[in-house]
Formats: structure tokens, C-alpha cells, sequence
């Protein structure tokens, strides 16, 4: 995707050396938009671990990545690395695929050979994703076409960020709406500010001005509201995990808005990879590991003040304790359809094995 012109992706190798990965610190934008340099995997895993990257297929590849990485400095330490970066972030389940699938390439390979072969998976990986997320895009264009034919124009309405920063690129749950945008219908984005860390607000409505898109940054608590008064034609959300029922894991707060479409008649549609399918689980609220974050994300805001400088600051009464669960699960009843490369299902095993029956 482009800023300013420029095409980017959220992971690159170093054109200059070759070897160092880039990245966009995701702590930083929106107000600096400045490419990251990660030279050793520990970097890599401090990366994924801050969310500096995040994003569930972007920590899978930026971790695919950092075992590169630690492959050209020293190709003894696949399982201690493969271990370590396993724990950076427990819910999206994109960064187990990718470390097993380094895994699998290199667990058989003597140690000269690793490094180059953890860079060519790490490479598929990421090209794998864009053109993964650019299918996405197509398959869920329709439905945002159907909508605009009816009414001459589309409210969408998303939670998070499931754009090309959270990606390779293209994004997810964005990838339609780009594809529509570029298509000249009349789209506009509601995008829930996502408290704590506002991946929405900073984000989402970065990407999206940054394309030309027309959005709206709203507080999370709008959605039902604007449901009740017709503003939302279509909830479009990404997802860290899908479970083999099609029970659905995404940021805190997702559960919320698929009650209120629900409620409101407003179809709820989920974006997703493959890479993002974990068939290991039957029950989405029961199995999937729910990242606890730092109450600190709670109780304190990150903004830019007037004259430039970034700084946080305490929002929250003194001395109050704060919890802050980083994800909910939506189960499958309250989920319209999933968005997938290969095409769009219900939300249900049946529908998942008939587009991925080698998942079976
Ligand atoms: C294509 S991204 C889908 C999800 O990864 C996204 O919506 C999300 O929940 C990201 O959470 P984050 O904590 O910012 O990594």
C-alpha cells in the first residue's frame, strides 16, 4: 500500500544490506512514520512482544523473520528460538503457523544450510500473506457492492486494525473496503477508536486517510447507537483466531458490536487467511488463550500535545487497579459469514472443511 505515494509493505528486507528487516514502528505512527531497523531475532521477538508489530498475520511473519534472523547468527539455536518466540504473544495463532512452519523447513537441514532457507520461508511467508489478503479483498468486495447497488453508497463499520499495517499487505478486513474504494463506490468507515491502545484511532484512520477513504474515528461505545439509527450497512472485522466451529477471537470489544448487529439486523462479517484457522479448537471461549496486557494500557492515554512531543498521561482515578483482557471471543451464532482467500463461508465447521478440506 502507499503513504505519500510510496508503496510500502509492513515487512521488507534492508534493500541495502540484504539481510536486516524493516518494519514500521507501530508505537510511534501515526505521528512518525519511520522505518525500523531489526538486526538480531531478539529484536524481532522485543518487536512482536511491544507490538511494535502486530497484527495477527504480520506477528507471524515478522517472527518467521526473526528465526531468519537468528539462523545467520548462529543455526544451533532453531528450538531455544523457536521457544522463545513462541511466548512473545499468546492469541493469535498465526505465530505458532509460522514458527512451525519454519519448523518444519529447517528442523531436518544441517546448520550451514539454515539461514538461507529460513530466509526463502520467510520470504513465501510474507508473499504468501499480500496475495492472500489482496484474494481476501476480492471475495469480500460483493458484498460491499451489493450494498452500494441498493443504497448508492456503504457505511462499514470496523473494530481495531485489520489493515495492510497489521499484514504483509492489503489487510484483512480492510482489503474490501481499499478494493471498493478503488472501484469509485461511495464508501465510508466507521472506525471504532479501539481503546486501549487505539489501533483504530491511530491506525486504522491513518491507512485509511492515507488511501483517500472517508472514515470517521468513533468511541467504542457508538456502534449500537449508530446501528439503531441506520448508519452501519455491514460490520467488517479481522480475527487472531478462528476456531474449527467458526467461534471468532479479535480485540476486546468485537464481541460487543456482533451483540449489537445482531440485535440491529446489521450483517457481521469476518475477514481472515488461512493462516489464522486453528482447527486444534472446538470452543472459542473456553480454548483460546486470552492475552492479559498491563492495566497501565487502561488507566493511561498516548497522544501528541499541540507542540509535537508524545507523551502519556494517567486518565484513570489514582490508586484504582485496572484489568485488561486484549481480546474477546464472538461465537459462530453471532458471526454472518467469513471472508477467506478462497472464497466466502458461514461460520461453521461444515462450510470451513468444504473450503479447506486438508485442514480436515
Ligand atoms: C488482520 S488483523 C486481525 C486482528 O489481528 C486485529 O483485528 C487485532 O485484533 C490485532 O490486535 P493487536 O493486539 O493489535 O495485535
Amino acid at each position: 500500500m502507499k503513504i505519500n505515494g510510496v508503496s510500502y509493505r509492513s515487512v521488507w528486507l534492508d534493500r541495502e544490506d540484504g539481510w536486516s528487516v524493516r518494519i514500521f514502528d507501530q508505537t510511534r505512527l501515526p505521528w512518525e512514520v519511520a522505518p525500523l531497523r531489526l538486526s538480531t531475532w531478539r529484536e524481532a521477538a522485543h518487536a512482536i512482544r511491544t507490538m511494535q508489530v502486530r497484527g495477527a498475520p504480520l506477528i507471524g511473519a515478522v517472527a518467521a523473520y526473526g528465526v531468519a534472523l537468528a539462523m545467520r547468527e548462529d543455526p544451533s539455536q532453531l528450538d531455544e528460538v523457536l521457544r522463545e518466540m513462541a511466548e512473545t504473544r499468546p492469541t493469535a495463532i498465526n505465530l505458532r503457523w509460522a514458527l512451525e512452519r519454519q519448523k518444519s523447513r529447517l528442523h531436518n537441514l544441517p546448520p550451514a544450510e539454515r539461514a538461507e532457507a529460513a530466509y526463502a520461508e520467510a520470504a513465501e511467508i510474507a508473499d504468501d500473506d499480500a496475495e492472500t489478503c489482496r484474494r481476501i479483498g476480492e471475495n469480500g468486495l460483493p458484498l460491499l457492492e451489493e450494498i452500494a447497488a441498493r443504497k448508492g453508497k456503504v457505511n462499514v463499520l470496523t473494530h481495531c486494525n485489520a489493515g495492510w499495517l497489521a499484514t504483509v499487505d492489503w489487510g484483512t478486513a480492510l482489503a474490501p473496503i481499499y478494493m471498493a474504494h478503488d472501484k469509485g463506490l461511495d464508501v465510508h468507515v466507521w472506525v471504532d477508536e479501539t481503546r486501549p491502545r487505539n489501533q483504530g484511532a491511530a491506525l486504522t484512520a491513518f491507512e485509511l486517510g492515507a488511501h483517500g477513504v472517508k472514515h470517521t474515528v468513533v468511541s467504542d461505545n457508538a456502534g449500537g447507537h449508530l446501528m439503531q439509527h441506520g448508519e452501519v450497512d455491514i460490520v467488517l472485522v479481522g480475527t487472531d483466531r478462528v476456531t474449527r466451529t467458526g467461534d471468532v477471537a479479535n480485540k476486546i470489544g468485537t464481541y460487543l458490536k456482533a451483540l449489537a448487529a445482531r440485535d440491529n439486523g446489521v450483517p457481521f462479517w469476518v475477514a481472515l487467511p488461512h493462516s489464522t484457522l486453528d482447527m486444534t479448537v472446538r470452543d472459542g471461549v473456553a480454548e483460546i488463550p486470552i492475552e492479559e496486557r498491563s492495566g497501565t494500557e487502561v488507566t493511561d492515554v498516548t497522544g501528541r500535545t499541540a507542540d509535537g512531543r508524545v507523551e502519556t498521561v494517567r486518565v484513570a482515578a489514582e490508586g484504582s487497579e485496572a484489568a485488561n483482557p486484549a481480546f474477546d471471543v464472538t461465537p459462530a451464532r453471532l458471526v454472518t459469514g467469513l471472508i477467506t482467500e478462497r472464497g466466502r463461508c458461514a461460520a461453521n465447521e461444515a462450510a470451513l472443511l468444504d473450503l479447506y478440506p486438508e485442514k480436515g
